[in-house]
């Protein structure tokens, strides 16, 4: 049985994907949101929930849906905007045809086809390519001997991995990290249980800015209203760029900017099943 949803979620829905001309983006984040965090990110997966209720969703906002999926369906979109890198998140998330993907926190962006994953190219210069060795090996240094800490490596950033280690290496792993993005000028995120650095300034925020025209365009509408859930303080980014006609949604505790809160994934494949139900009346 799907779960409720409190009252001033399901009203915000349903003015959400009011058949008024605008154009409808479903913006979601992977870990935490679709996927539960677990110690090893590439076990990640969506639940089986969070997998049905996308990609019944997908077959809708894709625009060949039922056919009584209705007039909605064809100014409505889907996208996942991951902190992961863009094949990751692809291969992680198997999303469905149409739904545009942003990785690396809006550095990558690519689109659902059915011939797979159409990626823009990307490309670092060389300043840009020679600063971020020189992070990932003070990264690499800042977990030796650290148990659980680890680094991963994405094509615009470094990451550092805490959630398996202990709160002594943790503290000194971040520390380091920290001094590592300051020394070189970047800035440090910490997520849950990661500090990301990356070597080009990009937010989920600014990403989501960019969809809403793109999506505008691609509807033929004058407008886009966002629908956006996260669970991590990079998604506050998110949540800070969106204003009146959007829906915020918090997944899990936490301080937040957003409108809405829900528990968990369980509770985010119950908002989707309803966006669908909505679209196709
Ligand atoms: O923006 P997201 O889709 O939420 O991605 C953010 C980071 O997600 C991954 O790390 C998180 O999930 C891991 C697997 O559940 C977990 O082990 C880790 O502690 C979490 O922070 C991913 O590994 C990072 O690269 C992403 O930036």
């Amino acid at each position: 049985m799907s779960e409720a949803i409190a009252p001033s979620l399901a009203t915000a829905l349903e003015q959400l994907v009011a058949d008024d001309g605008a154009a409808v983006l479903v913006a979601l984040d992977f870990d935490g949101v679709l996927a539960p965090l677990v110690d090893d990110p590439t076990a990640s997966r969506m639940t089986a929930a969070t997998r049905a209720a996308v990609d019944r969703l997908g077959a809708h906002v894709r625009g060949d849906g039922p056919a009584d999926a209705g007039a909605a369906a064809g100014r409505a979109r889907l996208a996942f905007v991951s902190g992961r890198d863009l094949e990751d998140l692809a291969q992680r998330s198997v999303p469905p045809v149409g739904a545009y993907l942003v990785g690396s926190h809006g550095a990558q962006t690519g689109h659902a086809t059915t011939a797979g994953l159409d990626a823009v190219p990307f490309e670092l210069t060389a300043e840009q390519a020679d600063v971020l060795a020189e992070l990932t090996a003070a990264l690499d240094a800042a977990v030796v001997g650290r148990d659980g800490a680890w680094v991963q490596r994405k094509p615009s950033a470094a990451v550092l991995h805490t959630r398996t280690a202990g709160p002594a290496d943790t503290a000194a792993a971040v520390e380091a990290a920290d001094a590592a993005a300051a020394r070189l000028g970047l800035d440090a995120m910490h997520g849950k249980d990661v500090v990301e650095i990356a070597v080009l300034h990009t937010t989920k925020g600014e990403a989501l800015e960019r969809l809403r025209t793109v999506v505008a365009q691609d509807a033929g509408a004058s407008a886009t209203r966002v629908l956006y859930a996260g669970d991590d303080t990079t998604d506050e980014k998110a949540f800070a760029v969106l204003g009146a006609g959007d829906v915020t949604i918090k997944v899990g505790p936490g301080e937040t900017l957003a409108a809405h809160r829900v528990a968990d994934s369980d509770a985010v494949a119950a908002v989707l099943d309803r966006i669908t139900d909505l679209l196709a009346v």
